[in-house]
Formats: structure tokens, C-alpha cells, sequence
């Protein structure tokens, strides 16, 4: 099993149209609504594949109700926490070239009393001694900036591996304290944490072993339509294949974790996964995850010879 929590979940809402002008009355021809949030959507894409799945996270308001419906429809068991503040609605609008405009609500502010309840909630889950916790998503207003540290202290009392998915200063704080076992930020993120630009394969391994310095384990950098790299102190490996056709790119970097996460393969086929479902759900509409058939790793390359110069863009 593997134990998901997320402080900040949505209920993810996609609505797909011709075209988006701005300031002008769009109309939505086609519209989804999925359980979102980094950790909700790992447990999602874990479950489709019949990995057992349990997902811990703050639930309030009618939005929440509804997520966590949609989340035991999708066979994925949940801890919730119950929260003051309704949870939040995050939109996605996606036009028919495959364009995504993507709009994040804050988030309702956890109070202390919430943020304690999400830890014991953790504590209690890694009592069953899951193969991994995935920490994941932003913190909403009025969690501890710590939180995440509190999550891997509390995995390493109950010697239970710890992956971190998250964004901006929450990223920069937990990476800087380390005590994870694999990070997976994108490229966009190990390009804000190194402060400069990354282009090169070299420059993105070199980010990620400042990471690996401070404490950590693995960092597995999604690279987008360029692929995965999977980054240690010793050594590097791509992994990657073209898209047939994209829909949404929401939740792939999610799903790309939790292919990396399930099974019980060595690290280069694990890394194999993880290309494969990103892929497909980049295939796929709103935050919709990838079942088996929807996957073929037979599509993805991997490679550990990769030029150190070679620019991130050619991959
Ligand atoms: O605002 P955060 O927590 O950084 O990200 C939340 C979110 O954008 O991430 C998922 C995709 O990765 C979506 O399901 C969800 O809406």
C-alpha cells in the first residue's frame, strides 16, 4: 500500500471550448470534474492500476463532500480531516489546440488544530507500514511552513520512505532541511529552486545534486514533453517518448510519480513507469489518470548515456 496526503486537495473542474479570448463570454462545450490535488491524483492513478491506495486530506464544505465521493467511486480509500473552510475548486480550461489555462484557488487556511489532526492522521496510516508516503501539493494559508518536515520525521519513526511533490518556497524549505527519499520537482521548479536557468542535461543533474547534498535522496525531475530524469549521487538516467496526442497535461507529473512509485522493479524500470504514465495522461482529458491499457512502456526509451551538454529541449 501507499499513503498519500495532501494538505491543499481540489475538486479539479475542466472545461474544454473552441477558443479562449479574454474578456469575452466563453462557452464550455465539454466539462469534467475530478478529485485533484498532487497526492489525491497519485492515490488515483496508483488505484486504476489496483495498487491499494490511501489517501489522508483536509475535507470541508460541499466541494468536499464531493471530492471525497469521487474519490471512493474511483476505489481509492480516504482519511479525511474534517475543515472549517469548504475546499477549494481549481479550473482548468482547455481549448481545442491542447492550450491549458489553469486557475488555482488558495486554498481554504488550515488552523492548527487541522494541520495537528493531518499529522496524527499520517502517524496513524504508517502504523500499517506502507511501501511509501507521497507528501504532495501546496499548503494552503495557516499550515506550518514546516509541515512537510513534521511529515518526514513523522516516516522516518515508522522507517517508511518519503517522496515530496511540491512548488516554490514550501520546495526550497523541505528540500533545504532534507530528510526526503525522493523529490520529484519539474523543471520549471529545479529551475526556481537553483535560481537560473537549467537548459542542459548536465546543468539539470548538477541542480539536483545540490538537492541531494542537502540530506535527500532521489529527485526524480519530470521534464514535461521531454521525459524523466531520475538523478542520485552516482548516477543518471532519462527516460521518454513522443506523445501521439495531448489533451491535458494536468496531473501527468502525478501520475508520473506514482508509475515510478508502484511495483517492485529496479530503479531503471521503475524510471520506465514513470515516462509511461505521464505519457498517457498527458493522452487523456481534464485530470483524468491512466488505467493499464492506457500505458505502453514498450513506447519509452531509457537511456544512461546522455551527453552532458546535450539542451533538455532536444529530448
Ligand atoms: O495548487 P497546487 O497544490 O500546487 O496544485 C494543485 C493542482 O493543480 O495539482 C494537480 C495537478 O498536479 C491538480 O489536480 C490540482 O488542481
Amino acid at each position: 500500500m501507499i499513503v498519500t496526503v495532501t494538505p491543499n486537495p481540489s475538486l479539479d473542474r475542466t472545461l474544454e471550448l473552441p477558443r479562449l479570448e479574454r474578456g469575452e463570454v466563453a462557452r464550455s462545450h465539454t466539462t469534467h470534474a475530478h478529485p485533484g490535488g498532487k497526492g489525491v491524483n497519485v492515490a488515483r492513478a496508483l488505484a486504476r492500476h489496483e495498487h491499494a491506495a490511501l489517501a489522508l486530506l483536509p475535507s470541508g464544505g460541499s466541494a468536499g463532500s464531493e471530492l471525497a465521493q469521487l474519490l471512493s467511486a474511483c476505489g481509492v480509500t480516504t482519511t479525511t480531516v474534517p475543515s472549517q473552510a469548504p475546499t477549494r475548486s481549481n479550473i482548468t480550461l482547455v481549448e481545442s489546440d491542447g492550450t491549458a489555462t489553469k486557475i488555482n484557488e488558495p486554498g481554504p487556511a488550515l488552523i492548527p488544530a487541522e494541520s495537528d489532526a493531518l499529522c496524527d492522521a499520517v502517524d496513524t496510516a504508517l502504523d500499517r507500514s506502507p511501501q511509501w508516503l507521497v507528501a504532495a501539493g501546496s499548503l494552503p494559508d495557516g499550515a506550518p511552513e514546516e509541515l512537510y518536515s513534521r511529515f518526514a520525521r513523522i516516516a522516518a519513526e515508522h522507517d517508511v520512505p518519503i517522496a515530496l511533490d511540491t512548488s516554490g518556497e514550501t520546495l526550497r524549505a523541505a528540500a533545504q532541511r532534507g530528510g526526503f527519499d525522493l523529490i520529484k520537482p519539474n523543471h520549471e521548479e529545479l529551475q526556481e529552486l537553483a535560481g537560473r536557468e537549467l537548459p542542459t542535461v548536465g546543468e539539470v543533474v548538477t541542480a539536483a545534486r545540490h538537492i541531494i547534498r542537502r540530506g535527500n535522496g532521489v529527485i526524480l525531475a519530470t521534464l514535461g514533453s521531454h521525459g524523466v530524469l531520475r538523478v542520485t549521487a552516482e548516477e543518471s538516467q532519462w527516460a521518454g517518448g513522443a506523445v501521439r496526442s495531448p489533451r491535458s497535461t494536468v496531473g501527468a507529473g502525478d501520475c508520473a510519480l506514482a508509475g515510478y512509485l508502484a511495483g517492485d522493479h529496479p530503479p531503471r524500470e521503475r524510471l520506465r513507469h514513470a515516462a509511461a504514465w505521464g505519457r498517457a495522461a498527458v493522452e487523456l482529458p481534464g485530470t483524468t489518470v491512466p488505467g493499464p491499457a492506457d500505458v505502453d512502456t514498450a513506447a519509452v526509451d531509457v537511456r544512461t548515456d546522455l551527453p552532458p551538454t546535450l539542451p533538455i529541449k532536444e529530448l
